[in-house]
């Protein structure tokens, strides 16, 4: 029971810039509303999506007070905090706890290649910091550190550590953590592209970079799961990641287009900040074809 409201599809916030390229409130805002209209099970903000590794931590706590102002008792909130040093990783965690969020995450540390033991005590430390659930964050792709099932059982004799956000490409590594944890721990699917895959090899939910332009499809997917249609679910995926490739193919990073997607359905969330690159003006044409995708695929199964 406990778990329950982690269940479900978590959209990973985006960051929302005004035309400056500072922080917005106001279309931070808006794409609370927005998500909140969906009827999206949460919210997972300031990860890779909310472009947290390009962000001061002045900037990182104020995302986390304008989401929290706006959807607090309206969802789940799960607030990520890694940060270059422990240090910083407390002061968001703790700024985090006092506004109200449902659970703490964090990936592991970056740029050095540090031990087990090193990485195990960075999690540890931020853990003790608040009384918040805390979700350990896999994504050996951009952090270049690879939970290992031994490390995640060591991690879950601490009753705070509820389960994984597990980023990882192969959906082994799901039924890996899910068979450690069972059924007192929460295991996330990350990769979209495999929502559907990693849900059938045990994953309890998703969490997701790609949800927020078409939150319709994988709020569908996530029924048709539930209601052991898996033929639909597959096909569901498939047009899933049509969309993805789609988003990944343009010059502007896959952030900066699906900004643009949003701006077409009604909200202006700015582009990205550099070193990703925004939208070309070839581009443009290109976002057209990709929303009509989008109107398609919501046609075709949510309709
Ligand atoms: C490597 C990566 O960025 N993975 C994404 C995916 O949602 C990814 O954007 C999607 O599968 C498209 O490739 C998420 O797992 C990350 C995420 O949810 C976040 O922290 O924003």
């Amino acid at each position: 029971m406990r778990l329950e409201k982690f269940h479900g599809i978590i959209p990973a916030f985006y960051a929302c810039y005004d035309d400056q390229g500072d922080i917005s409130e106001a279309r931070t805002k808006d794409l609370c509303d927005y998500l909140y209209e969906k009827q999206v099970q949460g919210v997972y903000v300031g990860g890779s999506s909310g472009e947290c590794i390009y962000q001061s931590l002045d900037e990182r706590k104020a995302v986390l007070s304008y989401v929290a102002n706006q959807l607090k008792g309206k969802m789940t909130l799960i607030a990520h905090v890694g940060a270059p040093s422990t240090r910083d990783s407390i002061e968001l965690a703790k700024h985090a706890a006092a506004l109200g969020y449902d659970a703490l995450s964090a990936i592991p540390p970056i740029y050095f290649k540090l031990p087990d033991r090193a990485v195990y005590k960075y999690w540890s430390d931020i853990i003790e910091a608040t009384p918040l659930d805390f979700i350990i964050y896999n994504i050996p792709q951009t952090t270049g550190y690879t939970l290992t099932p031994s490390l995640f059982e060591k991690l879950l004799t601490n009753k705070k550590v509820i389960g994984v956000k597990n980023s990882s490409m192969p959906t082994m590594d799901i039924e890996r953590f899910k068979k450690v944890g069972g059924d007192n721990v929460i295991v996330f699917n990350g990769p979209d592209e495999q929502y559907v895959a990693g849900r059938i090899m045990g994953a309890d939910g998703g969490i997701g970079g790609t949800y927020g332009a078409m939150p319709e499809l994988f709020l569908q997917a996530n029924v048709f799961i539930q209601q052991g249609k898996f033929e639909e679910a597959k096909l569901i995926q498939s047009d899933i990641n049509d969309i993805i490739i789609a988003l990944c193919s343009l010059n502007g990073s896959m952030y900066a287009v699906i900004k643009e997607v949003l701006k077409r359905r009604g909200v202006n969330i700015g582009s990205v900040r550099g070193p990703l690159e925004g939208i070309s003006s070839e581009d443009e044409g290109q976002i057209d074809n990709i929303m009509k995708m989008i109107d398609q695929a919501i046609n075709r199964f949510c309709k």
